[in-house]
């Protein structure tokens, strides 16, 4: 149980300032994921949460009390990382059950908390292992045991999915899904690159650049209400397209799945098709304009259209966004 409270809080390495300004308030109970690109700052502001950072400026407080100087213990917090973090000697049992004596727990009580968890989380027959005898899922999962184990008032997660093959982010991202759900007044923050794990995981997603924040959200917030070009672009997938009107600076920005692929003459504009990707359940299409532009359509498996065929593109009307020259919402 915590709630969380970031008040001005900015952050330097040395002269170099990397963490602008920012302020957030995370109510107890709730999922929020920090996205953006390589270096926006995602996890510094997670380390400074954690307290494996100082602070330069502005206030944290966790449950309403100023938490800038307490050690991560202090705070009550369980970290996840990319990389596991488990103790190469100890197997997995040890690895969970290491540092539960400081959580005043007796033994038969942490024996039997660490075989729920593991039964939990599906790892219950590989308790006797070394991490190297484990895959790299197993491994991420003895090591969300091991921070449930502690029974965190904040569980903090930084990208853990990243080192795991794409069936296995899938199913680990279910496993986290459903974490929450069981822990349902455990704050968790997370860390992604990738705008599907914020999509599918968060109650609101932080979207972050250049160490400030661009929009505060749940996910169909920013889908359907993105305050800029930039958050317009970074969720969804596949990308926002945006083009850029003939008589105006201002640009257009739709989504693949908001345009229609008509016949040449009709539409808003007219291109000729360059590339087909068949994927199944839908077809993309991308299209070249005479300004050079490319644009991608998203169309069902019914549309039948060939390489070099000249189309016209009909976006649906309602779905359009009109961003100025600077990607602010027109
Ligand atoms: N210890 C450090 N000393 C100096 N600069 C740092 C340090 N740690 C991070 N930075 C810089 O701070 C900025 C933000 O880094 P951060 O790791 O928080 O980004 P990120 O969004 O998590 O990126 P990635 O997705 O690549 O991990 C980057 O420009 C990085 O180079």
């Amino acid at each position: 149980m915590a709630e969380l409270q970031l008040e001005n809080i900015s952050k330097n390495f040395g002269s170099i300032k990397v963490i602008h300004d920012v302020s957030l308030a995370v109510q107890q109970g709730e999922f929020v994921v920090f996205v953006g690109p390589s270096g926006s700052g995602k996890s510094t502001m997670l380390r400074l949460i954690a307290g494996l950072e100082d602070i330069s400026s502005g206030t944290l407080k966790i449950d309403g009390q100023v938490a800038n100087d307490l050690t991560p213990v202090q705070r009550g917090i369980a970290m996840v990382f990319q990389s596991y973090a488990l103790y190469p000697h100890m197997n997995a049992y040890d690895n969970m059950a290491f540092g539960l004596r400081r959580h005043n727990m007796s033994k038969t009580e942490a024996d039997a908390h660490i075989r729920d968890t593991a039964r939990s989380l599906d790892i219950e027959q590989y308790l006797d292992r070394l991490p190297r005898q484990l895959s790299g899922g197993q491994r991420q999962r003895v090591a969300i045991g091991r921070a449930i184990v502690r029974q965190p008032k904040l569980f903090l997660f930084d990208e853990p999915l990243s080192n795991l093959d794409a069936a296995l982010r899938v199913n680990t991202r279910l496993e986290i899904a459903k974490l929450h759900e069981r822990m349902p007044d455990t704050t968790m923050i997370y860390v992604t690159h990738d705008q599907i794990e914020a999509m599918t995981l968060a109650d609101r997603i932080v979207v972050m650049n250049h160490g400030n924040i661009e929009q505060v959200g749940t996910p169909m917030e920013l889908y359907h209400n993105p305050v800029n070009q930039f958050v317009a672009e970074f969720i969804g997938s596949p990308k926002m397209n945006i083009i850029q009107d003939e008589n105006t600076v201002e640009k257009t920005g739709v989504r693949p799945e908001h345009i229609e692929l008509v016949a040449d003459g009709q539409g808003q504009w007219r291109g000729k098709v360059e590339a087909i990707e068949e994927l199944g359940a839908e077809t993309l299409v991308f299209v070249r304009l005479p300004t050079e532009e490319l644009v991608l359509v998203r169309v069902g498996d019914d549309q039948s259209v060939t390489r070099n065929d000249m189309v016209g593109l009909a976006p649906i009307e309602d779905k359009i966004l009109r961003f100025d020259r600077d990607g602010g919402r027109c």
